[in-house]
């Protein structure tokens, strides 16, 4: 198992919190930018992150009417990171225009395009908030699918799922689609808000390529001892 499957969420306010994460868990390869941390030091962490050599994935979750989506991943593109995410309920127009974006900045900025990867539904979703608060009147792993789908033909290279959904969208989407789990909890980390965990080794055996993993790493009181439990628990996993 390498620990490159292992994204963890630099979940901070600010650049200094975050360089003191980076610093107390030198062995994490792969870090993920969400929107608290890009949204207070805008790209300068980025550039921290690529100067260390780390994999990144930027996490925004573009959510908009297509030209807005495609402008945001056309900016977003430049910076030449690994990941990159979009909400599938954006519709198929916004994801084509997305992808196409992504393939055309990349190029003109001479970067590696990110891959670009659906949310299909937020892991802190339950199946009765999907059905009470949101009224979607699917069963809420057939939901996941069908937005997994929905980006698969839109030409996204990927889906953020929840562990509980990552064998059907593997068996269904093909050993290429790219699969991204958070909502990961190792059997001695609190749930906080995400309803539809499994552990890192079982989320890996069903099929996930990345797992995200934030508080269980970086709230622990030694976010180094949490990693290596993981990474531990990991290499159990034939
Ligand atoms: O896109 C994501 O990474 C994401 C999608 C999703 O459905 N659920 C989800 O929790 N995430 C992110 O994954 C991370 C999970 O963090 P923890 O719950 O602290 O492990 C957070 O940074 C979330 O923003």
């Amino acid at each position: 198992m390498t620990t490159d499957k292992v994204i963890v969420a630099l979940d901070v306010p600010d650049l200094e919190s975050a360089i003191a994460l980076i610093d107390k868990i030198p062995q994490v390869s792969f870090w993920k930018v969400g929107l608290e941390l890009f949204t207070s030091t805008g790209p300068a962490i980025l550039e921290e992150l690529k100067s260390r050599q780390k994999r990144i994935f930027l996490d925004l979750k573009f959510h908009d009417i297509p030209n807005t989506v495609a402008g945001a991943c056309r900016s977003a593109a430049k910076y030449g990171v690994d990941l990159l995410t979009v909400h599938a309920t954006a519709g198929s127009d916004a994801l084509k225009a997305a992808t196409a974006a992504v393939q055309t900045s990349s190029a003109q900025a001479g970067t590696k395009p990110p891959k670009l990867i659906a949310i299909t539904l937020l892991t802190s979703i339950s199946s009765r908030q999907l059905a009470f608060d949101l009224k979607i009147p699917l069963e809420l792993p057939e939901f996941a699918l069908q937005m997994a789908l929905l980006a698969q033909e839109s030409g996204l290279d990927g889906a953020v799922c929840s562990p509980q959904e990552v064998a059907q969208l593997r068996e269904t989407c093909g050993k290429n689609f790219v699969l991204v789990c958070p909502g990961v909890r190792p059997s001695w980390a609190d749930a906080g808000d995400q309803k539809r965990s499994l552990t890192p080794s079982q989320a890996i055996k069903a099929g996930a390529d990345y797992l995200v993993i934030g508080r269980p790493i970086t709230a622990a009181a030694d976010p180094e001892l949490a990693w290596h439990k993981i990474v531990e628990e990991l290499n159990t996993v034939s």
